[in-house]
């Protein structure tokens, strides 16, 4: 389902250039999870950036739902995260001007999914009675939870997450993992997430430590 094979990344910035993977290579099934760790500025997002299309990467290969993505055009990117591509990141992109039902109903819509029962998505995720607050009237860690309620409606076959419980206490964050989980297994979703939370990281099938680059 997902295969990167020699990867190298660079960052050129004030004439130094950092290279954040010089040769990475891992793959994984569908299905399954992956969990990506390693400290502050291994490579995490940058990693989830580039599987998402929204970061270029210098050399290597990369493989992802039966597609070379190299040269792939910004169009077709747009439309792998619009359909198959689920992405929760920090920055939750979440419409202000619509309440945490109608983004996750906007969602499924924009997949070509059910708009039916998504209240139930938010509910599962500890958001009942939350449905028609806007995303400026609930806490960041509700908005991050309410951004991978639309991640469950839209129902993609690959979920990237960066730090999806990290703003969260550990009972909430227990909740979460709870619901990530057992939905990624309805639906035979494959999933890779970024996070410092290691019981969570433990949680996945396998797991990638960026520790010191690869
Ligand atoms: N646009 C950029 N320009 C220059 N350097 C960058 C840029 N984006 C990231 N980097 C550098 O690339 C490295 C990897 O950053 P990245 O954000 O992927 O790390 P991370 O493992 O996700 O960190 P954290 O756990 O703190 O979120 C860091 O050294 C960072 O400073």
């Amino acid at each position: 389902m997902l295969s990167v094979t020699g990867l190298v990344k660079r960052f050129e910035s004030s004439g130094d250039t950092v290279r954040v993977f010089d040769g990475l290579s891992f793959s994984i099934a569908a299905g399954r999870s992956l969990a990506l760790t390693g400290p502050s500025g291994s490579g995490k997002s940058t990693l989830l950036n580039i599987l998402c299309g929204l970061e270029s990467f210098d050399e290597g290969n990369v493989r992802l739902l039966e597609r070379e993505v190299d040269g792939l055009p910004r169009d077709a990117w747009a439309d792998l995260r619009r359909r198959h591509i689920g992405v929760v990141f920090q920055d939750s992109n979440l419409m202000p001007t619509m309440t945490l039902a109608e983004n996750v109903r906007l969602r499924a819509g924009l997949a070509g999914r059910s708009t039916e029962g998504t209240g139930d998505w938010l509910e599962r995720l500890g958001l009942a009675g939350l449905e028609q607050r806007y995303p400026d009237q609930v806490s960041g860690g509700q908005r991050q939870r309410a951004a991978l309620a639309m991640v469950f409606a839209m129902e993609p076959e690959l979920v990237l997450a960066d730090e999806p419980t990290g703003s969260l206490d550990r009972q909430t964050a227990h909740t979460v993992a709870d619901a990530l989980f057992r939905w990624q297994r309805e639906v035979n979703a494959t999933l890779v997430l970024a996070t410092h939370d290691l019981p969570l990281a433990d949680r996945c099938d396998d797991g990638l430590d960026l520790a010191g680059g690869a």
